[in-house]
């Protein structure tokens, strides 16, 4: 089974559009995982446009299932996670202007300082992911660094599959997917997926631990509705 994780995001948008707190992230977080979901992720970004770093604080407290925060590890991100003990932190290595996450980690230029990082949270027990390209150089540097999974960065996959281009979108994921499989990292995968190329990502990777969705499933939520939205995930993840 695939674990599917909500990416919250959008929801501090749409509440930091407006001021006050409509939509409630908490009341959301609950909702979300009362309809199935076996996680909850936010990517709280520098500046704070999206999830505040007070979200994180607040959601630790109510969320009962996987809570995965994804970000930078520039010092204050690390102090956040240190001090919210999330069950798994994933390492994005996000420009502070950049509009969404666009690359997976350099495992081997940044060697030094990953290793450095991931032992930091595993010493607390926080299971670590590094956010990689599908690349199997990238994957086989993210197992030097003792990282528990990582995550594959999907927005290539997404592309191709909207064009059609199935078997070319998915080959590179199935290769590093492999090499991690045979390097005992976990694997988990992010960025663009979708309900429709959900189930043919999913039926494709071996060993797919978790996957993290908020952008298309926040939009299809817009005429589907969140309930049915995110039973129609569990659905392909099965
Ligand atoms: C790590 C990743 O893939 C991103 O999708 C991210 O978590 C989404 O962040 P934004 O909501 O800021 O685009
Ligand atoms: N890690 C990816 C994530 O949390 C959600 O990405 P997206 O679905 O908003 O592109």
């Amino acid at each position: 089974m695939t674990k599917l994780s909500v990416n919250i995001n959008k929801l501090a948008t749409l509440r930091n559009s407006r001021g006050g707190n409509v939509p409630d992230l908490v009341k959301s977080a609950k909702d979300i995982e009362s309809f199935g979901a076996q996680g909850i992720t936010i990517h709280p970004r520098p500046d704070e446009r999206h999830i505040r770093y007070q979200d994180a604080r607040d959601l630790k407290k109510i969320v009962t299932t996987e809570f995965n925060i994804e970000g930078n590890p520039i010092p204050k991100f690390i102090d956040l996670v240190l001090s919210v003990m999330p069950t798994q932190v994933t390492l994005v290595p996000d420009a502070e202007d950049a509009i969404t996450s666009n690359a997976g980690w350099n495992t081997l230029k940044h060697k030094e300082f990953l290793v450095d990082v991931i032992q930091t949270f595993k010493d607390k027990g926080i299971r670590t992911s590094i956010f990689v390209d599908a690349n199997a150089e990238m994957v086989k540097g993210a197992a030097k660094t003792e990282t528990d999974r990582i995550e594959l960065y999907t927005e290539s996959f997404a592309k191709n599959f909207s064009k059609g281009k199935k078997t070319e979108s998915i080959r590179p994921f199935v290769e590093a997917a492999n090499v991690a499989n045979d390097l005992g990292l976990g694997i988990n995968a992010g960025h663009d997926l979708n309900l429709d190329n959900i189930k043919y990502f999913k039926d494709n990777i071996p060993n797919l631990l978790e996957v993290s969705i908020g952008h298309a499933l926040i939009c299809e939520s817009l005429y589907l509705g969140l309930e049915n939205v995110v039973n129609m995930y569990l659905h392909r993840l099965k």
